[in-house]
C-alpha cells in the first residue's frame, strides 16, 4: 500500500504535466499518514489467570517486544464477572460461558495494549488456535497449553474487536504515546 501511494506520486510528476506540486505534495502527505496509521494498530491482549499462576507473564511479553511490537498499556487486575461478561459477550449462549468467567475471574489477569503493524493479525498467529491441541509449536498455546479451557492468553480476533476490547479494559489516559527509537527498523515509512 506504501509503494502504491509512492508510485501515485511518482505518476503525478511524470504523466501529468498540469500536476502542481501541491498535489504530489498531498499525495506523500496521504502516503505517510497511512503509514503511521497503519504503525499505529493496536491490540489487546490479556495473560490468563492460568498464565499469570505459572509464571508466564514475562515470557509473553518477551515474545510481544521480540516480534517488534511496542507496549502501550499495562496493569493487573482482578476482573469482575461484570467486565468478563461484556468481553466475552459474542459467547454468551456458549455451554461454557459460566464455566469461563469463573475461570478468568479466578485470579489477577494481566492485561496489555500492543501497538505495530498489523499487530492484530499477527498476534493471533502467535497466540495459536483457541485449542492449544491445534496450535502449532512456537506459538503461545502451542508451547504452554494443552487445553482449550486453560489456554493462557487472551488476543483481540479482528481490529473492530480490538478497538472495542481497549476502551472496555483501558481508560484513554492510561494507554501511552511514546516514540520507539527502533520503529525505523521494524516498518518501512
Ligand atoms: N469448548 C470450550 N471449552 C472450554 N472453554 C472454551 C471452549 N471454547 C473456548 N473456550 C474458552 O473461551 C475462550 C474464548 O473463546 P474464543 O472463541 O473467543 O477463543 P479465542 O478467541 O481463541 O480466545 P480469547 O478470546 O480468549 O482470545 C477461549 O480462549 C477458551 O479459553
Ligand atoms: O470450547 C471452548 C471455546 C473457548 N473457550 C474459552 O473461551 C475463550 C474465548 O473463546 P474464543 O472463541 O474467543 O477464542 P480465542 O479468541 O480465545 O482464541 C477461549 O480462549 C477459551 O478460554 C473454552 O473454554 N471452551
Ligand atoms: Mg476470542
Amino acid at each position: 500500500c506504501i509503494k502504491k501511494q509512492r508510485c501515485t506520486c511518482i505518476l503525478l510528476f511524470h504523466n501529468n504535466p498540469t500536476c502542481h506540486l501541491s498535489c504530489a505534495f498531498r499525495s506523500l502527505v496521504f502516503c505517510l499518514v497511512t503509514a503511521l496509521q497503519n504503525a499505529r494498530e493496536r491490540t489487546l491482549i490479556a495473560v490468563k489467570p492460568d498464565g499469570v499462576q505459572r509464571r508466564l507473564v514475562g515470557q509473553i511479553i518477551q515474545r510481544f517486544e521480540q516480534r517488534g511490537f511496542k507496549l502501550v498499556g499495562l496493569k493487573m487486575v482482578q476482573a469482575s464477572h461484570g467486565i468478563l461478561s461484556e468481553h466475552y459477550g459474542e459467547l454468551r449462549t456458549k455451554p461454557f460461558f459460566q464455566s469461563l468467567l469463573t475461570y478468568m475471574s479466578s485470579g489477577p489477569v494481566v492485561v496489555m495494549v500492543w501497538e505495530g503493524h498489523n499487530v492484530v493479525q499477527a498476534s493471533r498467529k502467535m497466540v495459536g488456535q483457541t485449542n492449544p491441541a491445534e496450535a502449532p509449536a512456537g506459538t503461545i498455546r502451542g508451547d504452554f497449553s494443552v487445553h482449550v479451557s486453560r489456554n493462557v492468553v487472551h488476543a483481540s480476533d479482528s481490529q473492530e474487536g480490538a478497538q472495542k476490547e481497549i476502551q472496555l479494559w483501558f481508560p484513554a489516559k492510561d494507554l501511552l504515546d511514546w516514540d520507539c527509537c527502533d520503529q525505523i527498523y521494524t516498518i518501512e515509512v
